[in-house]
Formats: C-alpha cells, structure tokens, sequence
C-alpha cells in the first residue's frame, strides 16, 4: 500500500472506492460533481502523495482491513427510480407557438424534496421562424428518446435553425446530445446565458462525439437586451436572470404573442395532462384554483431560500400582466384584445398591480405577458395576474421575515443528498416565519460566509461524508464559526448524507459540542438518499431551530416591554373571536414512511353532498407537510370525559420524526393505513381536495369519504377559549 501513489475512478460507482479501500486514503474530490457527467475523482493517499492523474490508471489494491478476494460488507448506494414516461405532448398556443412537453404523470419518489405528488412535465416550445423553426429548451434526460422521437415525427429537424437554452444541467446536456445527434450540428445556432455555455463546453463539449458536433454549430453566449428575429417582423427578446441558485437562467419574451418564456421561474411540478390525451388536446384546464399550491411549493422549495435575488430577477423582468381572459376563451381572442390595450399600457406605464412599474433591465418597458410559458407544468394563461402578484406577495414575506430574523443554511453536496436535506431544513424555517439564508459552500468565499452568519439569528450546518472526513469547504466554513464569538449563542444544527461511516456529521456535532454551541435538534444522518421519513425530520427540525430564534426574539423584546398576560391586553375584539367553539379533535395522517399528529379545533363542515368539511392548520405545524393536495387522512373526534389523555400525549413537545403514538393502544384505517385514536367519540376518514392561505393558517378542504361513530352517545368534547389570539 505504502508504494501506492494514488489512483483515478474513471466510474462513479462506490464499490471501485470500496475495493480500492478508501479508508486510509485522503479524498480530494471537485464538488462540482453533481455538474460533471463521468468524474474523475483524484485521490491521495494517507502518507501524503499528491495522486498523478492518468485515465487508464486502475486501482489494484486490496483494502489494508480485508482480504483480497473476501466480499466487501460495505452497501453500494441505491439505484435511482427510473421515472415513467407518459409520452410528449405537443399542443398549440398560437399560430406560432407550440409546447412539447414531457410528461410524467406519476408520484416521483426520487424527488421527494419537492413533494412531487402529482407528477411533472418537461416543456420546451416551437417557435415558427418563416420557413424555418425555433426551438426553446430540451428535456431532462428521462424524456430524451421519446422527445427526439416526438420532434422527429412533427417536423424536420434540420428546419430547427436556432435552439435557445434557458437552463443547462448534466442531465439536460444528454438530451442536448441525443438531439444535435438526430439533428447535426450544421446550420444550428445556440443561445444561452454565459455560464450555461461554460458548462456546456466543459462536459459536452470535453467529449470527442459532443465536441465534433460543437464545432459545427454556432453558439452564442446571450446579453442582456439581446433580441433575435423571429419572421419578417416579429423579436424575441432574451433576458438573462441569473439567481443564486440557477446562476444559468435566461428568459426570453415574444412581443408579437405576448408570451414570456420563464424557464424556472413560474413553474410547478405537476402534470396538467390526463393519461391517455392526445396532441393538441390540452387545454391546461384551470388555473389558480388548480394549481395554487404546486406554485406556491415550487416558490418554497427553490426560491425562497434566495427571495432578494428572486425579487430582483422579477424586478428586471417587470411583468404587466394582460387582462385575465375568461377561463375557456382561447390564448389567440386575448392576444388580439391586448394589441389593442398595449399601446395604451407602454405609454401610461402604470401596471396591472397598481402603479408598481419597477423599472426593467435591458427591455425598457414592462412585458405585458398574455401568458407565461415556463420549463415545468401548466403553461400560466387564465392566472397571469393572480401568479405574478402571488411572487411578489410571497418575495415580499420572505424579505419581511428575513428582516426580523434569519437563518443560514450552510451545506455542500456532492450528488444532492445533503443539498436535499438543506431543502427540507429550509422548508421547516419558512414555515415557522424566519428568513433563510442558503449558502452552497461550494460556491461561496469565506469571508461570504462569515457575514452570513453573522447576519444570521441561527444557523445549521450540512455536509456529506467523503473518504472519511468532510469535504474542504465545509471543514472551513466550520473554522469560521467556530471563531465567531457571537455564533456561540445562535441556536444551530448539524446534517448530512453519508454511505457507510458518516463521520462528517459526528465530526461536526462534536466540535460544535466541544466548543459549547447549543444544538436545537439531534444530528440528522441519513444514509444516502432521504426518504419521506428523513425529509419529515428534516423540515421539523427545520421548524425547531426557527422557534428557538424565534423565542429568543420574544424574550428579548419581553425583556423591553412590561409584561401583562395575553388574556389581560386581549382587545374586545380578540376577546369576542375567542367566543368561537369548536369541537376537540386530533388529526391523524401519513404519507408514505412519514406519519404525523396533531391536537385540532378549528374544524367545520363545509358541504352536505358530497360531505366535506375544512380544517385550520398553522403554517409551522408539523402535520401542516401532510395535508397537501391528494393527501388522507384521519379527525378522529374526542369524547366529551376521554379527553385528557390523548390531549396529554399529543400536547407533549416531539422531536422531530418522533413517533405521536408511543403508548397509545392505536388501530390503523384499511383504507388510509392512518391512526384511528382510542376512546373518541367517532372518526372521519378524509382527502385533502384544496388548500387556501389564510392568514397565519392554511386553511383545507377535505372531502369525508368514510366515517365511523365508536362511542355511542357520547358528545364531542368542546373547547372553550377566552381570547382568540390563542387555540
Ligand atoms: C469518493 C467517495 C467517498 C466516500 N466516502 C465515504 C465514507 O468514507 N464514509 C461514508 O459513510 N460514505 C462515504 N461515501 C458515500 C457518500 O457519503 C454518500 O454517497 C452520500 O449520500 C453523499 O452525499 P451528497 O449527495 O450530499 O454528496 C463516499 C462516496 C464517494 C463517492
């Protein structure tokens, strides 16, 4: 072992480590992985060596704690699902525009972080360019066959003479491959923002078959303000809109429609497609009232982290939304009322939201936007208005909330799994009202990262185990932290992903520990890819640190006002909502390996026929995860006299993922596999239909599909309240 000098993994595949024996060796690995098709990992052996890279090197060397040829124990990682194609649908806008998108129709448990119950799509769009077309966006790699196939058997593909990319990863460069194979390279010219053809030239354009295929196609990094012609008269205006986490992005209007291609931005993951619908079928029935809560989830996930950035690229794009068409009228009778009204618009600037114009970058004037045609989901028709004011209403809290107090979130990931948690962490600080601060230590300098924290009232910290150890970036940021004086007395977390060992999350609870930081939750260390039951603990973790801020903050603002109890500053108006009843329940629900619980008395009916009834769930409730559109579950109704111990077992504090029911003699429903209480008076079997926001609750509707009275005679326990600032 000692001659060994080091070695390269031309393979990705955890057994080549295991059988090289990583163990005793220092991993020094690009982070930049998740961005590379095929690493190369370079390695160094413990004595010091630096490794001498070469492609054909093959690692001989038996682990030095196993025999050659003995089986290695260590668990190789678990293959992703492979996500089912319903097939690609292409459906007419306009006259000159059409969407081909990719559909997948089922629940993606592989992408459990964005909750992605109700399947996706994969959108790109055809723009009819004369004779010649426009093509915006490929597919994520899953769609590649089938939509190269798709595209085939519509048009020719040498007729595509200009492909815009608005947002590049490794997985949509092999669909970039499969195409430009169909098509070749001649005659094409690309479009994309300046870091998406960096990467584009670092993987595609490393490999022999990709870079020979480059070489024929001209590519052009987009500007600002840039525009192309599309036909004799028409403009396609592109605008780059980078944000923290897609620093790639590039949006581009059509004047002549009014469509505003916004690649991430806008989107949702949800099909708007039924099984079975042919081309040119779809009309993507509703709008708000149907896809509210995907938006809002996709905004939670991936922007709120980044809400300045994200107020900033809406900023730019300064979005007039047109007159909201009525729900069946097609895109085309809009189209021509707005050319009527535009005119009118550009000269008065004053916007649809009121005279909010916020002054665009590089387009001049606000983009009246008939419809907003995104990367995934719905395209936006009926519900631009109500989309556009919804971002900034959401931006707008996220900042407010950030202003009052904040969290970062430091983590680096090399395949995602550790990035995965962090997502799920945020989600639990968003929900609880704290701002978030989401720092890649991939990308961010340390004195980036020193100013985040100290901004921050709290922070958590993520990092996936390599070789043994954490990686370099993390190892830093946690010396930074550790010097801070001030950081010591933030409530803070550790997390990360790990294969076999998971020192790294040790590592970093330890030091943390040693140096007296006050951890708010236990260390989470999940092994390889999260499940539901991870990303449920993650989120109430995320939700547990955020109150322990938030406490601190009532404290302190406690510590400067003189302190009478809630009921003695009840205003008379507080004091007569208190007068509301409602009936004691506990809600009970699961989600695949995810279970919760929680205490309810803002429950009602709602509908006769079919029954329905709707329940208040507080946005930092941990149950509120649970209760999403599609979701069942269990209101089982206390009974008046048999109250007091479920509501002592379920107003206990839990940590996060901690079982509700330890020591409740429970039974499980046949129909939602939930926990039907002991001794209540009866239970209500329900599916979550709708959600609403209202207020500081979400507000949900659920149909009863089943119902059972278990105490005869009995009455539902009431509960009785003095104020209404309190449950
Ligand atoms: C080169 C390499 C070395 C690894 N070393 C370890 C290790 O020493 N111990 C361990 O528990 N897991 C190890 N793993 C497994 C990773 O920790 C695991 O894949 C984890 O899910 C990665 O998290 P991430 O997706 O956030 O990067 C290693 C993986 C690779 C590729």
């Amino acid at each position: 072992m000692g001659a060994l000098k080091g070695c390269i993994f031309q393979h990705q595949s955890h057994k080549s480590i295991n059988s090289a024996g990583a163990t005793p060796f220092r991993v020094h690995l690009p982070l930049r992985w998740k961005t590379q098709k095929r690493p190369q990992l370079a390695f160094r052996c413990s004595r010091g060596s630096r490794c001498v890279g070469h492609p054909t090197v093959r690692c001989a060397a038996a682990p030095p704690d196993t025999k050659e040829g003995t089986q290695d124990t260590r668990e190789a990682p678990p293959k992703p699902a492979k996500v089912k194609i319903e097939g690609v649908q292409a459906v007419a806008l306009t006259n000159t525009v059409t969407a081909m998108r990719g559909i997948c129709n089922e629940r993606l448990k592989v992408d459990v972080e964005y909750n992605l119950k109700r399947g996706t799509t994969d959108n790109s769009y055809l723009i009819k360019d004369g004779d010649a077309l426009i093509l915006i966006d490929v597919p994520d790699e899953n769609f590649a066959d089938a939509y190269v196939g798709a595209l085939k058997d519509r048009v020719d593909l040498k007729s595509i003479r200009t492909l815009i990319i608005t947002h590049l990863t490794p997985k949509r460069t092999a669909s970039l491959k499969a195409f430009l194979s169909a098509r070749g390279g001649q005659g094409l010219s690309i479009h994309l923002s300046n870091p998406a053809l960096q990467l584009l030239r670092s993987t595609f354009g490393k490999e022999e078959e990709g870079a020979d295929i480059l070489s024929s196609v001209e590519v052009f990094a987009a500007k600002a303000g840039e525009s192309l012609e599309v036909g004799r008269n028409g403009l396609l205006q592109l605008v780059p809109s980078p944000t923290p986490r897609w620093p790639d992005l590039l949006m581009a209007y059509m004047p002549s429609e009014r469509l505003l291609f916004t690649s991430k931005m806008f989107s949702a993951h949800v099909s708007p497609v039924k099984a079975g619908e042919a081309d040119g079928e779809a009309t993507d029935r509703g709008g708000w009232e149907c896809y509210q809560a995907d938006w809002r989830n996709f905004f939670e996930c991936m922007l709120a982290p980044v809400a300045r950035q994200a107020a900033a690229a809406l900023d730019r794009l300064d979005i007039v939304a047109a007159p909201a068409p009525s729900q069946a009228a097609p895109l085309e009778a809009v189209l021509s009322a707005l050319r009527a009204t535009q005119q009118a618009l550009e000269a008065t600037q004053t916007s649809t939201f009121g005279a909010q114009s916020m002054g665009s970058a590089g387009l001049g004037v606000g983009l009246v936007a008939a419809g907003i045609c995104p990367m995934h989901g719905p395209v936006v028709k009926s519900s631009v208005a109500e989309l556009v004011r919804q971002y900034r209403e959401w931006i707008q809290a996220q900042v407010t909330a950030s202003d009052r107090a904040q969290i970062s979130v430091l983590y680096a990931s090399a395949y995602g799994n550790t990035a995965a948690l962090a997502q799920g962490i945020s989600r639990g600080i968003t929900k609880a009202g704290v701002g978030i601060n989401t720092l890649n230590l991939e990308t961010m300098s340390l004195d980036e990262v020193s100013k985040a924290v100290a901004e921050s009232a709290g922070f958590v910290i993520g990092s996936p185990t390599l070789g043994g150890h954490m990686p370099t970036q993390v190892q830093t940021a946690l010396g930074a932290i550790l010097r801070d004086p001030k950081a010591k007395e933030m409530p803070c977390g550790v997390f990360g992903s790990f294969g076999w060992s998971g020192e790294a999350v040790d590592e970093l609870e330890k030091r943390l520990k040693d140096a007296g930081f006050q951890q708010a939750f236990d260390p989470i260390r999940v092994k390889f890819k999260p499940t539901a039951k991870d990303m449920q603990i993650a989120e109430e973790s995320g939700t547990d640190v955020a109150q322990r801020v938030l406490k601190k903050l009532r404290l302190k603002e406690k510590q400067t006002s003189k302190g009478a109890s809630k009921a003695e500053k009840a205003t008379e108006t507080e004091q007569a909502v208190g007068r509301l009843v409602g009936a004691l329940c506990a809600i009970t629900a699961k989600d695949d390996d995810a279970e919760s619980a929680m205490l309810a008395s803002w429950i009602s009916q709602a509908s006769f026929d079919p029954p329905g009834l709707s329940v208040a769930v507080k946005k930092d409730r941990a149950a509120e995860a649970l209760l999403s559109p599609g979701v069942k579950f269990i209101v089982n109704i206390m009974a008046e006299g048999h109250e007091r111990p479920l509501m002592k077992q379920l107003l206990r504090s839990f940590k996060p993922g901690e079982d509700r029911f330890a020591g409740l003699d429970i039974e499980r429903s046949e129909l939602s596999g939930c926990a039907v209480l002991p001794d209540t008076a009866a239970y209500l079997e329900c599916s979550v239909l709708d959600q609403m926001e209202a207020g500081d609750h979400w507000v949900v509707y659920a149909e009863v599909t089943d119902g059972r009275v278990k105490l005869e005679g009995a009455f539902s326990s009431v509960h009785h309240r003095k104020v209404g600032t309190t449950y």
